[in-house]
């Protein structure tokens, strides 16, 4: 993959730029999903000695969710903020990663942080429309309609259609991690990077928006790392464990249902499984 891919949010959060002062024109999407294959994924931090991933084969299908999940500190964040292009300066990358259809545009992944990052003077709507100010001309007012009534809209079924006008520090966790989701959707990417989405929600609400993400990025190349290995067995089409140190990346199969999945008894043998794995990972 080009390094120089980026997330739009998350570089426009660093930069800290004036909401209406840019006026660059959108990259045209990629027409098709694209496949991510990362071999032989080695990071290790500039102020670190150790390595903290070496080894790591994962391959990321087209169009289908992968799921990540692995003990706390063994580095699920670092190899997602890499492929986001954020550590470009802070770490030592070795290894290959090749995306397929190859493209070198810097616009192509929407990136979900585990900190909810919102921008703290904006109203959730506008948070949710951050990503588009940037890539729609003034005067197209016509698209801007559409997009405020698409915004509005994400906002609505993630729950918060009421408090588009609030802003950030007046929303519980839950619901700011609601509005970075809208905004994630909103951005209609190819590729979705997630770092625990659904982390801050109650069991109902988690459950409603993994529906609701799993709808609307339906044909999206999602990876998605969770610490819920129900979360990860309902939505895998490809499933990884991060462990060991440095972190390599384990496969394991996951039934052949539909996703998202209803939990039955192969369901919760993989989650025994997975289980297992990561205790082992504490030893
Ligand atoms: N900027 C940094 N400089 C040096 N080391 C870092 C930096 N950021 C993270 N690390 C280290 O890299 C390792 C992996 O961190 P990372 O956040 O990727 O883990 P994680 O698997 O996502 O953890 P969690 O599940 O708790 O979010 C940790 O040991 C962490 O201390």
């Amino acid at each position: 993959m080009d390094r120089s891919i980026i997330s739009s949010v998350a570089t426009l959060m660093s930069a800290n730029t004036p909401l209406m002062s840019v006026n660059r024109q959108p990259v045209p999407a990629l027409k098709s999903a694209v496949s991510i294959d990362i071999a032989g994924g080695y990071l290790r931090y500039h102020d670190s000695a150790e390595a903290t991933i070496a080894g790591l084969n994962i391959r990321i299908p087209a169009g289908a969710w992968t799921c990540i999940l692995g003990r706390s500190g063994c580095g699920k964040s670092s190899l997602l903020r890499y492929l986001a292009n954020l550590l470009e300066d802070k770490v030592d990358w070795a290894g290959a990663v090749n995306t397929q259809p190859a493209f070198d545009s810097k616009d192509q992944i929407a990136y979900m942080a585990q900190q909810d990052l919102l921008m703290p003077w904006l109203s959730a709507l506008d948070n949710v429309m951050l990503s588009t100010k940037f890539g729609v001309a003034a005067s197209s007012t016509k698209k801007t309609h559409l997009l405020f009534d698409k915004a509005h809209a994400l906002l609505q079924k993630v729950g918060l259609g009421d408090k588009a006008n609030y802003l950030p520090q007046q929303l519980s966790g839950g619901m700011r991690q609601r509005v970075a989701l809208a905004r994630t959707l909103m951005q209609d990417k190819p590729i979705v990077l997630m770092d625990e989405p659904f982390s801050a929600l109650d069991a109902v609400t988690r459950y409603r928006l993994q529906n609701l993400a799993y709808q609307l990025l339906q044909d999206k190349t999602v990876v998605l790392i969770t610490h819920d290995p129900q979360e990860a067995i309902r939505l895998a089409s490809r499933l990884y464990i991060m462990q060991g140190r440095p972190a390599y990346a384990e496969s394991l199969s996951v039934p052949a249902s539909v996703t998202p999945r209803n939990f039955d008894a192969e369901c919760a043998e993989l989650q025994q499984t997975i289980m297992d794995r990561l205790e082992q990972d504490y030893e």
